[in-house]
């Protein structure tokens, strides 16, 4: 078994005459924090998306697992993104109208799981975030702070392989970013999660294990922290 869960090799994307990526090249090691750290525009995100199957590299190759992802079908992708993945964006981007508990429920009553067992497996990521009485408050009513804890209980209660991260606290108050990284971490070390970083804020990124730094479209690695 290699001893990385995820790699992008030489990946090249395009956006009509934009090159987001220019031969970037990512090893994510098992139960590692990684941060992907870098300029405005440089392809962080463009890279997240390609290691999460999301977008399709115009050239190179995604491996998760042992399994190449780039050459896979939407609908393969797709279930590799629902049942190996989960991710928190920037703005919670939770369903307004349905309650904190709804929303973390969510992943799992679409995955076809029973609703009583749906919800017996949600609740506890609700209190062991610290929302334990907001379950029934509808998430538009949440604080932002509120609301991107019940995006990470979403995220992670379907225990994923790999948490995909991108500027996770970028809309939130450095104190409130502060907690929610904390639980972010704890949760993933509890679990043994992989997690992916995108972050341009150093004192997010010193959380992780790992930096990877991109620039105009191609990922270096730090020295200290080469990987073999
Ligand atoms: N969906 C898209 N359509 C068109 N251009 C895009 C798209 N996504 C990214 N780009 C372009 O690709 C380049 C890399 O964008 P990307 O979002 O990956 O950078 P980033 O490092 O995450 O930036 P930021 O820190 O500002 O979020 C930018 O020039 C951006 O404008």
């Amino acid at each position: 078994m290699s001893e990385f869960i995820l790699e992008a090799r030489d990946v090249h994307r395009a956006f009509g005459q934009t090159q987001a990526l220019r031969g970037a090249s990512v090893a994510v090691r098992r139960g590692e924090i990684l941060s992907i750290m870098g300029p405005s525009g440089s392809g962080k995100s463009t890279l997240l998306h390609c290691l999460a199957g999301i977008y399709t590299p115009n050239q190179g190759e995604v491996w998760f697992d042992g399994t190449r992802v780039d050459t896979l079908g939407e609908t393969k992708r797709t279930e590799l993104r629902r049942d190996a993945f989960g991710f928190v964006f920037q703005f919670g981007q939770l369903v307004p109208e349905l309650t904190a508990l709804d929303n973390v429920a969510l992943p799992l009553l679409l995955a076809k799981q029973p609703r009583r067992q749906a919800y017996a497996q949600a609740a506890p990521w609700l209190e062991r975030l610290g929302l334990e009485e907001h379950g029934d408050h509808r998430s538009g009513e949440l604080s932002g702070g509120q609301a991107q804890r019940v995006a990470l209980a979403r995220a992670l209660v379907h225990k994923p392989r790999v948490l995909f991260a991108d500027e996770p606290t970028g809309a939130l108050d450095t104190l409130t970013g502060e907690t929610v990284m904390n639980l972010l971490v704890t949760a993933a070390r509890e679990e043994g999660t992989t997690v992916v970083l995108v972050t341009h804020d150093v004192r997010v990124a010193a959380y992780a294990d790992r930096e990877v730094v991109v620039r105009d479209g191609r990922a270096v690695t730090t020295p200290s922290s080469a990987v073999a």
